[in-house]
């Protein structure tokens, strides 16, 4: 850091030089209010997915973890001057998503202890952390020894290497005293996920909830104020996923009398539910888009020693149903992730400045991973953005024509090129938008972290293979994912990293330091979310970003003849679902099976993980050096 003579100061400017500048988006605007405080408050964070760099290309979600470091640190400290309690919980899915967590591994062993610099109260896992063992094991041994008594695993349980013995990878409850004497019963679900390794098992809700041990800490002996259930699983109980609501219920019609505050996750949305007029759900979206605010007041505890109406700051007014008797009164709030947000919520915490050292020396920490994984290395200048969900599918700037292109021209075997292929992949393997500009090793995640390989079934007959991907896509999905995820994606963005400018052949551009002002005139694109309490959750209201239904699968082909159809065809399909490639093939009268006829088409070394960056090394290196590195890039022109 040229000029920076203390170490703090050189965090600060790494962290400015990672972020884009202000000015090349003007994409952020403010918070519409003060947050309301009750006598019991919740911040949550849910499917991080390893973003803890933040959104390097949209200033909206821009804050890094460090950020949130120094908020959460300002927010403990406001409401130790309020007098409430203020709870930090965090519902899973910490891999799969970005450079941070996936280029190391097992992934998440360097994101980890970055992630572990929040204070939480409570945290829960989610199904991310158990598709691969070596992750699962890594969670085991390290994520769950550091989180002790707060990582609460009620339905999840792993074989302990040591003893050959299944046991809970966290606690299956937590009993706790907040600091002003509420006392908590916490359980931590997840949803029947079923595609897990095997060297863990998830036990279904409807079996925990018959457990033994469940129905002892429902019925704890020593009182309960209030249950909190975390769960890596949608708090929307019409989600076919979601056990949230069975949940509910048992803990409802064994004790009538006590609140139930439920947090969750995986759907990847903002959302709000009220189950009755004691009970609701949060649930705080995806990518560290989102921090979700709850807070509540009138919480029965003959313990409780704070403020059931801290004065000046506003207070929860909304009962959960308009019936409600309870005297229970709630608010709930999303904030858009990023500094102008958390430095306008962090006022009156009485210190004079945003950022603490802890939060400035997270900032450092996450520079340092970034160098160490390589994360800005290049792979080429994509000429234009291609976006997961907000055109329609088929659309020239949706990432499906791109991912059909890539499919076709690089997922080639080379003793079978010249034999006619179709290559299959689920669009939810992609997991966000690929943005005009330097495609880097960590967009290569950002688009397509997992680790699925090619498999194929050689010389299809041409009349089943064509419609293998019409029936595929009507065919249930390998692990009950909704079938279409019309979650909002970006809001606005530009390829504005000027880290870029580090990397030789990419043009150059000085960073421009400049604080974000409050900007509160302007509506920019973002979350228009409507839930149970209506459509002023929102802390920075947004205009609306189109959101098109995709279908679950996408296909390329290549090596087919100009005129004339082929006789047999090879079809190519993921190891993830490939199962389900053999259902169909045999339903329209194969007699396929999954040990006689799939093998790999490539090495299974090759993953989703390489197709984009070896067609980006392909097509888009001769643009590198004119590479809109700063400029600002909407979305594709419809
Ligand atoms: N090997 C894998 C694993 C998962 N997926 C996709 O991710 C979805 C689950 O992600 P959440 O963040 O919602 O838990 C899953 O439904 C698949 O679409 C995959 O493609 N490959
Ligand atoms: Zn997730
Ligand atoms: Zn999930």
């Amino acid at each position: 850091c040229g000029g920076c003579n203390n170490p703090l100061e050189a965090v600060v400017h790494e962290r400015n030089v990672r972020r884009m500048q202000p000015e090349a988006s003007g994409a952020v605007s403010g918070p519409k209010a003060e947050l309301e405080w009750g006598q019991l408050n919740f911040m949550h964070t849910t499917d991080t997915h390893g973003w803890l760099e933040g959104h390097l290309k949209e200033q909206n979600y821009g804050a890094d973890w460090g950020d949130f470091v120094s908020f959460s640190r300002h927010m403990v400290q406001k409401a130790g001057n309020l007098g409430v309690d203020l709870l930090l919980v965090d519902t899973g899915d910490l891999h799969d998503g970005n450079g941070l967590s996936d280029a190391a591994l097992p992934n998440g062993v360097l994101s980890n202890p970055i992630f572990d610099e929040i204070q939480y109260d409570a945290l829960t896992i989610g199904n991310h952390e158990l598709y691969i063992s070596d992750i699962a094991y890594e969670t085991f041994a390290n994520f769950s020894k550091v989180w002790g008594e707060k990582y609460i695993t009620s339905n999840v349980q792993i074989v302990n290497p040591a003893t050959g013995q299944l046991e809970y990878i966290g606690k299956k409850y937590r009993y706790f005293t907040t600091p002003h004497g509420l006392r908590i019963m916490t359980f931590g679900v997840l949803f029947d996920f079923t595609g897990n390794s095997n060297v863990s098992k998830v036990i279904k809700a409807a079996d925990m909830i018959k457990q033994d041990w469940f129905l002892a800490a429902v019925n704890y002996p020593q009182p309960i104020d209030l249950f909190l259930i975390i769960g890596h699983n949608p708090v929307r109980t019409t989600d076919s996923s979601s056990t949230i609501g069975l949940l509910q219920k048992t803990i409802r019609a064994m004790r009538p009398e006590v609140p139930i505050q439920a947090f969750g996750g995986h759907s990847h949305i903002r959302d709000f539910q009220v189950y009755d007029d004691k009970s609701t759900g949060l649930e705080s979206g995806r990518y560290c888009e989102t921090l979700g605010w709850l807070s509540m007041s009138g919480i029965n505890s003959s313990t409780f020693t704070g403020n059931v109406k801290p004065r000046g700051v506003a207070n929860p007014t909304r009962k959960a149903t308009n019936t409600s008797t309870s005297g229970l009164v709630y608010s709930r709030r999303y904030l858009d992730w990023n500094r102008l947000t958390f430095e306008y919520h962090a006022t009156k915490s009485q210190e004079s400045t945003f950022d603490y050292h802890s939060g400035l020396r997270v900032t450092g920490d996450i520079t340092n991973v970034r160098k160490k994984l390589n994360l800005t290395s290049l792979y080429g200048c994509a000429p234009a953005t291609y976006c997961a969900s907000c055109l329609p599918f088929g659309a020239p700037g949706n990432i499906n024509s791109l991912i059909s292109t890539a499919l076709g021209e690089i997922v080639v075997n080379p003793s079978r090129a010249t034999t006619p292929r179709y290559v299959i992949v689920n669009t939810g393997s992609i997991r966000f938008d690929l943005v005009k500009g330097p495609f880097t090793y960590d967009d290569s995640f950002i688009v397509s972290p997992f680790n699925d390989a090619f498999q194929y079934i050689k010389d299809v007959p041409y009349d089943m293979a064509r419609k293998v991907l019409a029936s595929i896509n009507g065919a249930p999905l390998p692990d009950k994912r909704d079938l279409f995820d019309t979650t909002p994606r970006l809001a606005d963005r530009t390829c504005a990293d000027p880290i870029m400018s580090q990397i030789s052949g990419v043009t150059k551009r000085e960073p421009i330091i400049q604080p974000i002002t409050r900007r509160q005139t302007i509506v920019t694109p973002g979350y228009v979310t409507k839930d149970d309490f209506g459509t002023d959750g929102d802390d920075t209201v947004h205009s609306k970003i189109p959101s098109y239904a995709q279908p679950n699968y996408v296909q390329g082909n290549g090596s087919f003849p100009t005129t004339g159809t082929p006789a047999t065809v090879d079809v190519v399909f993921l190891d993830y679902f490939a199962t389900t490639v053999v259902k169909v093939l045999n339903a329209m009268g194969g007699s396929y099976t999954y040990a006689n006829d799939v093998s790999y088409y490539l090495d299974p070394s090759y993953t989703t993980q390489n197709y984009l960056p070896d067609y980006a090394k392909k097509y888009w290196q001769a643009n590198v050096p004119n590479c809109p590195v700063g400029q600002g890039v909407g979305y594709p022109d419809k």
